[in-house]
Parts: C-alpha cells; structure tokens; sequence
C-alpha cells in the first residue's frame, strides 16, 4: 500500500512546499512540472521557494500528457540529476509529474492548482491516446500541497467536476460490491467504507457548496485525497470507478466534444443509481444544489451519444464486473436516461420506468 506521508490542503500552504520537501527527507534536483497558465499561477513561485529552501529547481512546461513528454520529462530528469518531481497544475500537469516519476523510480509531489478530479492524489494517470485516454497505474504523491487560496480561483466548473468525480464513489462502491459477490472481486471493506463516506459527505453539504468558497474547495480537496488514498489502500481504483466512470470514458471516446471527467461522472451516477435501485433523485438534487450538469443538454452532449455510450460502457475495462453486466441494449438506454431525465422524454412514462 503507498500512500501520502504529508498532506496540506488551507489557505496559503504553497508557502510552504519547501519545508514538505524537507520533512519528507528530499534533497538536491528537482523537475517541476507545469504549463503557461499554471506557472503563472504557482509553477514559477514554487521555483522560487524551491530554491530558497536549497533545492535546485528545473521546470518543465508542457502541454499535454502524451507519451512523447513523459519520455521529454525522464530525458530531462536524467539530464539534472533529479531526484524528485513536482506536478504545478491541473490534472494533466499532475499526471504528467506522476506517471514520468514512476517511470524513473523517483518520488513524485502533487501540488494542485485546481480540484477537478481525484487524480490529485491518486495512484493511476490518465494518458492521452488518439480516441479518449488510457488509464494507468502509476504511483501515488509522497505528498500533496493543496493551497485553497489559488484553488478558488480557478473556473468554478472544474470543483463542480471534482465534486461529480467525489460523488461518483457511491455507484462506484455499490457496483464493487456486487463484483465482490457475484465474481469473487478482490475487495476491500475499509477502502469502500472511505469511498463511499467521501461521496456522502459532498451530497449532505451539497447545499453549501459554493466554488467561490474557500471553506467549500478545502472540503472537496479533502474529499478528493481521501478518494486517492481509497484507491492506495484498495490497489485498484475500483472504489472511485465503476459502471458510472465506464459511461464517462465511453463518452471520452465517442462523444465530439466531451464534458469534464467529473461532470460524466455526475451524471453517469444518476443513472446507475437507478440501475441499482437507489435514490437517484437524491444524486440528482446533489450536483443540482452544487450547480453540475444533470442532463445531456447541460454536458453539452447529443442525446444519440448518451445512449451510445450506455451500450457501449460494458466494454470499458471489461475485466471490471458493474451494474452493467454484459452490456443494455439500445432501447433499455434510452428508456434509463429519458426516465432519470439526463435526455428528454420520448414518451409518457406514468407508471415509472417503461413508456
Ligand atoms: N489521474 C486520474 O485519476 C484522472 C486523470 N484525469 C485526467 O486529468 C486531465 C483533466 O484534468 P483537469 O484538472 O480537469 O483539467 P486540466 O488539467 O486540463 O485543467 C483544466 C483547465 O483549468 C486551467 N486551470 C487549472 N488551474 C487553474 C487555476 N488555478 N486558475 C485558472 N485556470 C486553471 C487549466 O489551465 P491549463 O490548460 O494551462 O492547464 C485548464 O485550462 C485529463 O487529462 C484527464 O484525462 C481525469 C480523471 C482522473
Ligand atoms: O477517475 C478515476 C477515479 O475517480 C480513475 O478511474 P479509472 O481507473 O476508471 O480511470
Ligand atoms: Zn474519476
């Protein structure tokens, strides 16, 4: 199990990055990842108090996690000598930092400019292929910095997507107990029970959270962490991916222009919720109340590429047994969105769920 050793999420704390790196015993070379907006924003700052600390900071500006900078990043890495590496950004700054790291062996810090998913302190990457991208198995930060004070300022669209990605545990949990039961899935009582209070507490503040809030974006960050720490501790990502996180990557392949990981999540929840037969109007209300997208027309998706994801979402990460067993057909697609609302209704559906 690899798990943080230092995490410091409040107001401030980028201050403190250098005196992490020295509790945490680092020393001498570091690359520190970033891209033009988020070395603005803290990339060129953590530099500066890198090497006020007695590091030797290296910066790496990118523009995408695509295998050829992951090569770029090792290359550079061997070049200096570096013996850790930092990620300044968003989740794609980050995953660049964590999955070039494990490549090399080398320690890796997560220090997020914007909350919009969990990989802040996950152990997996996303990669970008030619269709969507591929999920990883990378490593986990040693630690994490989250400073609310630039957090809030980032558009408030992407804690609303962290805050579907936190939600979207409580599909994942259920469809992970059921893979437990029916195919002996590997699973873990203590990670699931983590997961799933991480979502729970989002949708009981759902009301109160606010993006512009630095008390609401410390509460996602810690719901965020938490959520990586149950992927450590499981091995897997299984409690914070399931059937609802197999429909937004189906999405990611299939859609023109997809919305946010986070917001596919959402509203995927909605739906397998109710394939589970639980309480999707309560999910709902939530991302509502948070200001996320509930429907397609929100996510800024055709309905025809909702449907087409449902059908297909079975055959994302197959190995992983969900809600969606071998796969719904056309019809029951539409029937499931049309009657949890994410597309507009076909038909009269008075008696619940069939036209
Ligand atoms: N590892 C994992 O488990 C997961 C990884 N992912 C991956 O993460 C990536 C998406 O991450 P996400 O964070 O949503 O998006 P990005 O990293 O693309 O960042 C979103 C946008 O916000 C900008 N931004 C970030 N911080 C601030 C700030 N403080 N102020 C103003 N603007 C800011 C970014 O600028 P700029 O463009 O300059 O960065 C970018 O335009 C994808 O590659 C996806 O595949 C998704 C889910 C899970
Ligand atoms: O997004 C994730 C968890 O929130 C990671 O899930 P995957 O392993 O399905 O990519
Ligand atoms: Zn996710």
């Amino acid at each position: 199990m690899q798990l943080p050793r230092e995490i410091v999420v409040g107001h401030g704390v980028i201050e403190e990055v250098g005196n992490v790196c020295q509790k945490l015993g680092l020393h001498g070379s570091a690359i520190v990842v970033m891209d033009d907006i988020t070395a603005s924003i803290a990339g060129n700052h953590v530099c500066e108090i890198l090497a006020a600390s007695g590091y030797d900071p290296v910066p790496f500006v990118t523009d995408s996690v695509r295998r050829e900078r992951i090569d770029d990043v090792n290359a550079l890495a061997t070049e200096v000598k570096a013996s850790f590496v930092i990620g300044v950004g968003g989740g794609t700054v980050i995953d660049l930092a964590k999955i070039s790291s494990a490549r090399i062996n080398k320690p890796f810090l997560s220090v997020p400019t914007a909350a919009a998913h969990d990989g802040i302190a996950s152990p997996r990457a996303s990669v970008k292929e030619e269709r969507g991208s591929i999920s990883v198995a990378a490593q986990s930060p040693l630690g994490v910095v989250a400073d609310t004070e630039i957090i809030v300022k980032a558009p408030p669209r992407l804690l609303r997507s962290g805050c579907g990605d936190v939600i979207s545990n409580i599909t994942a949990v259920k469809d992970w107990a059921l893979a437990s039961k029916l195919i002996n899935a590997p699973y873990s009582a203590y990670a699931a029970a983590l997961a799933e209070m991480t979502a729970k507490m989002i949708i009981e503040s759902s009301d109160q959270i606010k993006p512009n809030f630095e008390e609401s974006v410390r509460l996602v960050v810690k719901a965020l962490i938490s959520g990586g720490v149950a992927m450590s501790i499981a091995g897997s990502s299984a409690p914070a991916s399931g059937s609802e996180h197999k429909f937004s990557h189906a999405l990611d392949k299939i859609a023109p222009e997809p919305a946010l990981h986070g917001e596919q999540c959402g509203v995927g929840t909605i739906m397998m919720m109710h394939l589970h037969g639980g309480d999707w109007k309560m999910i709902r209300t939530a991302l509502q109340n948070i200001g996320a997208p509930v429907d397609a027309e929100a996510l800024g998706i055709d309905d025809k590429y909702i449907i087409e994801a449902l059908t297909i979402a079975h055959t994302i990460n197959p190995e992983r047994y969900t809600i969606l067993g071998t796969g719904i057909t056309a019809d029951a697609a539409e029937r499931l969105a049309s009657f949890t609302r994410v597309i507009k209704r076909k038909g009269s559906d008075k008696n619940g769920y069939r036209d």
